[in-house]
């Protein structure tokens, strides 16, 4: 099967991390400028979309993957509810991939923080007293980020809720300092602490990320996926493929 053609909905700092990495990788790009959808079903389409644009442009990214059976990664944060429940519509149709943070580090601090959690709450399970520490999450950005807290921050702390059934002390933002993002867990127990925090100073992190997703939702079924599930899924693969296969489950 020829290399799908990358569509990419933006032309921001995302969208252009995005489109950078994808051209010098040999990936073929079709950019959809957000401010001329009058444009976007001129010529041949992309095999998969990639949206780095922004909430407004949401729906007619939606329209334009239902139309075209296109799959679509969502790497736009700060959804409202509304845009939620439309991509989950399309996902009857197409693969839809939510990423909000499409960053390999991230998805490791997420699986980190999964196992500490699981760790504390069997011990607290198993009669250890104060087991469990008071989580709280902090995430900074540059001052051009409005919205707060981050899409990423709310995710940690709704992971840490799923797993320990309590609640983060608190979910803090920064808005100071250089691109791209910080986001820190921190643990504590009254005789001791524990962090665990992801830095990301270029966007071509989110990037490597975009591209791979893209490239595994293309031929992948309908349905709603989170990026951490691709990259399960993307995990399990390769364990199976060189026999290792305490990974694949
Ligand atoms: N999933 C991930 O790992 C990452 C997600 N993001 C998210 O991606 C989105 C884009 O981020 P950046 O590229 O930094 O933003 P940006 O401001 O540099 O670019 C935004 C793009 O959307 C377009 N746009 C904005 N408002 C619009 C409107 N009302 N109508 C039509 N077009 C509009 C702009 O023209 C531009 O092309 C944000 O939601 C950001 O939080 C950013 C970095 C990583
Ligand atoms: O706006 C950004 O820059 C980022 N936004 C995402 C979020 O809100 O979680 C992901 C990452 O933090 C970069």
């Amino acid at each position: 099967m020829p290399e799908p053609v990358l569509g990419i909905v933006g032309t921001g700092r995302l969208a252009a991390a995005v489109g950078g990495l994808a051209q010098a990788e040999g990936h073929s790009v079709r950019v959809y400028e957000p401010r001329a959808v009058d444009t976007w079903r001129q010529g041949p389409a992309a095999d998969v979309v990639i949206d780095c644009s922004a909430p407004a442009v949401t729906g007619q990214v939606a329209d334009l993957c239902g139309e075209l059976g296109l799959p679509l990664v969502e790497c736009v944060s700060a959804l409202p509810d509304a845009q939620l429940q439309r991509l989950r519509a399309l996902a009857a149709g197409v693969p839809v991939v939510l990423a909000a943070n499409l960053s390999l580090g991230n998805y490791l601090q997420t699986r980190a923080l999964r196992s500490v959690a699981q760790v504390v709450t069997t011990m607290a399970r198993a009669g250890i007293d104060g087991a469990v520490p008071e989580a709280a999450v902090l995430e900074r950005h540059p001052a051009t980020k409005a919205h707060r807290p981050s899409t990423t921050a709310e995710l940690l702390a709704r992971e840490w809720t799923r797993q320990t059934g309590a609640d983060p002390a608190d979910v803090a933002s920064l808005r100071h300092g250089p691109a791209v993002s910080d986001h820190t867990v921190s643990l504590g127990w009254p005789e001791q602490s524990l962090v665990i925090g992801h830095h990301v100073a270029s966007l071509r992190a989110a990037a490597a990320g975009a591209i791979g997703v893209a490239t595994w939702a293309v031929g992948h079924a309908p349905g709603s996926y989170t990026v951490h599930e691709v990259f399960d899924d993307m995990v399990a693969a390769m364990a199976r493929a060189t026999g290792r296969a305490e990974e694949s489950q």
